[in-house]
């Protein structure tokens, strides 16, 4: 029997010695070639390798696994496998020899398909190799050919459902009809709070749907005025009114023509075209404003609000046979309160994508992180993304401590709402009272600073202003300053 040795030292020239630590590389040849030249041939593949040693150290990766994986190309080596394996499939194969069931491949969920292979010397396992295939027809590489052709279309989807960041069931739940409405024409609702990601799911469906390669144009219903918003979304033709261009304007669902329209914040729309709306919904066709001749459009409409639909329908706001026309597929996004036990992976995704952009190392100390995964998040992922970018440009240092934080989530950093003498479970008072406490909170901490409070909280300045008339927090505003900042 050979003598026992560890993994990680180099031997003879069989498969084996891929598990040979980087630092040694050079010294070590498989045949005449230095292991160095073989590291850097593997870093001319588009493949992700990934070797693990026994001991589940990560050993080695390409440069494409640094990509894919969007981690540093040194950063891991030497590290536990348990950062790169939540799921712990190679973890655990590692420990009792089994092959993980590795889940089948969902193109649209997973972008890559990986394969494990055993690293194995008389028997013996030695380690493993971890094979990242990119999934050919994954939206990421449909998407880049799109951004490839459609280069100058400004209709791009940007997102797809793996840019989804979350494992709690009820994002996962989320998820999986997003999915199941892609495969179909059906209208969508997506209903949830301000920031909690309509926006991004409305980008992930139409990238999944088999509209994908044709447009995806947003409307913001609330960011237009009642009176443009028809030409807006229908157009107007030739010399309709004193100030159109010549040749008149395509609105937003002949721009769509093909592919989705997507109608954020619907419950803001003006009764009066959503009647409009309703028959464009009904026909499929819509005639440009100051036009006669009614232009056929093949589109898929989702629609967002963060209203609730059948109470407008009650109060007489909203028209209830346009409300039927929407829900035909209804996805309901948790808020982040709700999804506690995401919070330490979209605070990573947070933290990775903001420190990506600014290019800065800076780290969250694990106090932070516990103070920061507590804390209620009333303006959600928005919230969330902003937070991180602040603290990444002011804290001038390379670990972000908890003191660095600000107050109001060292103090207030509850996700569990506090109930009141009598507890009400009625979700939507809870979800209200959570709110408007939030939004006192951040005024305080503000110094009555509304733009500055809107910002803390992650509402826009329009939604901030619209939650303070809902909770009567206009004590001493002028009627001036409601109206400006009402758009
Ligand atoms: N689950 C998630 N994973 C990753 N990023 C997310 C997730 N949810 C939201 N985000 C990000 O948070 C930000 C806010 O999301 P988005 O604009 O889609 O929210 P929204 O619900 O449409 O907000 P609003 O109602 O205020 O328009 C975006 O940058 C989005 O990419």
């Amino acid at each position: 029997m050979e003598p026992q040795r560890s993994p990680a030292e180099p031997h003879d020239n069989r498969a084996s010695r891929h598990v040979v630590p980087y630092e040694s590389a050079t010294v070590v040849r498989v045949g005449d070639e230095p292991i160095d030249l073989i590291f850097r041939a593997y870093d001319a593949l588009d493949q992700g390798i990934l070797v693990v040693s026994e001991e589940g150290l990560i050993s080695h990766y390409n440069a494409a696994y640094a990509q894919l994986r969007n981690i540093g190309t040194t950063e891991l080596l030497g590290k536990p496998l348990e950062l790169l394996d939540r799921r712990n499939s190679i973890t655990a194969y590692l420990r009792t020899g089994k092959m993980p069931q590795l889940k089948s491949v969902d193109h649209e969920q997973r972008r890559n398909r990986e394969t494990v292979v055993p690293i194995r010397e008389d028997g013996r396992l030695l380690g493993s190799m971890v094979l990242v295939t990119p999934f050919s027809a994954s939206p990421t590489e449909a998407s880049q050919r799109r951004r490839t052709v459609n280069a100058k279309s400004p209709w791009t989807a940007l997102y797809a459902v793996h840019d989804i960041v979350g494992e709690s069931p009820a994002i996962q739940y989320a998820r999986q009809l997003a999915l199941s409405s892609a495969r179909v024409d059906s209208s969508v609702l997506l209903l949830g709070e301000s920031g909690t990601g309509k926006e991004l799911f409305a980008h992930a469906i139409h990238m999944a749907s088999p509209r994908s390669q044709g447009p995806f144009v947003p409307v913001d219903c609330s960011a237009i005025t009642r009176d443009l918003l028809e030409a807006e979304l229908f157009g107007y033709a030739p010399g309709a009114f004193t100030g159109a261009t010549k040749d008149g304007k395509p609105g937003k669902f002949e721009l769509a023509e093909g592919g989705t329209v997507f109608l954020d914040e619907i419950g803001e729309m003006p009764m009066e075209m959503q009647a409009k709306l309703l028959r464009v919904l009904q026909e499929r066709r819509i005639v440009r404003v100051g036009g006669t001749t009614p232009i056929e459009i093949n589109f898929r409409l989702i629609a967002a609000t963060n209203r609730h639909l059948e109470d407008m329908v009650q109060e007489k706001r909203f028209r209830h046979d346009l409300l039927y026309r929407l829900d035909v597929v209804r996805i309901e996004i948790p808020a982040l309160r709700e999804r506690g036990d995401d919070l330490p992976i979209l605070l990573e995704h947070a933290w990775k994508t903001k420190s990506r952009e600014l290019g800065v190392l800076t780290r969250f100390s694990p106090a932070a992180i516990r103070a920061l995964s507590r804390y209620a998040w009333p303006g959600n992922m928005r919230e969330l993304l902003n937070l991180v970018e602040r603290l990444l440009v002011i804290v001038p240092k390379s670990v972000i401590e908890l003191e660095d934080l600000p107050l109001y989530v060292r103090q207030g950093g509850h996700a569990e709402i506090e109930m009141p003498d009598a507890p009400t479970f009625y979700l939507k008072t809870v979800v209200a009272e959570a709110e408007q406490q939030a939004i006192e909170k951040a005024l305080r901490h503000a110094q009555g600073n509304r733009n500055t409070a809107a910002e803390l909280v992650g509402l826009s300045r329009a939604s901030f202003y619209r939650k303070l008339k809902e909770y009567g927090l206009t004590q001493g505003m002028r009627e001036q300053d409601l109206f400006e900042n009402a758009f």
